[in-house]
């Protein structure tokens, strides 16, 4: 079971990192066991470079147990988690137009991926920005703990998107659906452009329930 996570998650890992979702020894990824514990990815790794033996193991009560330092986002993560029952995993990226959507003035702090197609409405619900902290400040933690009780999906300002899901391939489709929105909305640029009605975003919510 735990050796098929840990697959999983280097898997997941080296496709992210293969198709230029983050770069360079950004990005982390945590899975929930079913012991209450959690793999977290290294810190300091290129999400290239995963090898399932080398994840760290943390308890049920969030302290380090085994294998190789965690991502100093370990906290944030585990923020998640605590205000996300649902949650199985947790992935955060440093894809490129999601960050440059969270530097845009322009973006609306309550809704940072505005709703252009059908998928990002079922996959991202509203996104959170929140306010900028250095990476692996605990106070980044307590930002995401304000909002993860409401909003699975989070954009950390001038840093990247942090999403959990169900399951880790339902973190990793959310994460890619917010950064191809993200794309989108530079593609789009200026022009102006019809995004989803409240009325289709709601027949969404209805046909498919988070
Ligand atoms: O994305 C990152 C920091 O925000 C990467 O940090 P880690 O290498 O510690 O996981
Ligand atoms: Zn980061």
């Amino acid at each position: 079971m735990t050796s098929k996570l840990r697959e999983e998650i280097c898997k997941i890992g080296q496709s992210l990192y293969a198709r230029g979702y983050t770069a360079g020894s950004s990005g982390n990824i945590s899975v929930r066991l079913p012991d209450g514990g959690w793999l977290m990815t290294p810190t300091n790794i290129a999400m290239g470079d995963l090898d399932p033996a080398e994840l760290a193991l943390i308890d049920a009560q969030g302290r380090f147990v085994s294998g190789p330092k965690p991502t100093k986002e370990s906290f944030l993560h585990l923020a998640m988690y605590r205000h996300r029952a649902d949650a199985g995993a947790v992935v955060h990226l440093h894809s490129t137009h999601a960050v440059a959507v969270s530097m845009l003035e322009e973006t609306d702090p309550d809704a940072a991926i505005p709703p252009l197609t059908a998928y990002a409405v079922m996959k991202l619900g509203k996104v959170k920005l929140v306010p900028y902290f250095p990476p692996g400040d605990p106070a980044l933690g307590d930002a995401v703990a304000a909002v993860a009780g409401k909003h699975h999906a989070v954009l950390l300002a001038n840093h990247g998107p942090v999403v959990a899901g169900k399951d880790l391939r339902a973190a990793q489709y959310a994460s890619e659906e917010l950064e191809e929105t993200a794309k989108l909305l530079f593609i789009l640029g200026d022009r102006r452009y019809r995004a989803l009605t409240p009325d289709a975003i709601l027949d969404l919510q209805h046909r498919f329930p988070s």
